[in-house]
């Protein structure tokens, strides 16, 4: 079983009552490689030895878009079970920050881009996105368990079925 990270940072104002609605924009990635090469999805990726899952979700949004982190500032938002074929095959830790340092830059592994929530590129990303990234973005804590087949890789096999529990406590 593979154990990952994913980090949804956010920038932009709340809802006032001269512009109603949530203007808060994500940054989201086109991954350039790698597993769901072409979709986009938040910054993030597998746990090196030793490493916390905060730890790694701060390393890889570094590495991929170049943005700074502070630990402290990740909010931990979902733990999210990837099953192919009856087996567990990633253990995904969710988090999101309005918290982080610096300018997005193109990587050699991401291409990274805001989306306005709103125009979250649904159907660019794995299928399983919209399921659980709404609520997410909207500061609810999930806990969702997602089930492929049809074999390896991951991102080509078929997504069948699902369960989620929402407003959980999550830790790390
Ligand atoms: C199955 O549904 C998934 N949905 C979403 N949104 N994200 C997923 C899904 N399955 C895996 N992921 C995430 C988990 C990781 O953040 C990435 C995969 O990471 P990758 O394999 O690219 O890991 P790296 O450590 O960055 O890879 P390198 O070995 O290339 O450094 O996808």
């Amino acid at each position: 079983m593979l154990e990952a990270t994913l980090c949804f940072p956010l920038r932009g104002g709340e809802t006032t009552a001269d512009e109603p609605g949530d203007r808060r924009e994500v940054l989201l990635i086109e991954k350039r490689r790698g597993l769901g090469e072409g979709w986009y999805n938040g910054p993030g990726g597998k746990l090196e030895d030793g490493e916390t899952p905060r730890e790694c979700a701060v390393r890889e949004t570094r590495e991929e878009v170049g943005l700074q982190i502070d630990p402290d500032d990740l909010e931990k938002a979902g733990e999210l079970t990837f099953l192919l074929d009856g087996a567990v095959h990633t253990f995904c830790h969710v988090y999101r920050t309005a918290a982080f340092a610096g300018e997005p830059i193109a990587t050699e592994e991401a291409r990274p881009e805001w989306f306005a929530l709103e125009d979250v590129p649904y159907d660019r990303m794995w299928e399983d996105d919209r399921l659980w990234l709404p609520g997410v973005l909207c500061g609810r804590t999930v806990r969702g368990e997602f089930e492929f087949s049809g074999g390896k890789p991951l991102d080509e096999a078929a997504f069948v079925d699902h369960d989620l529990e929402w407003d959980v406590a999550v830790h790390d």
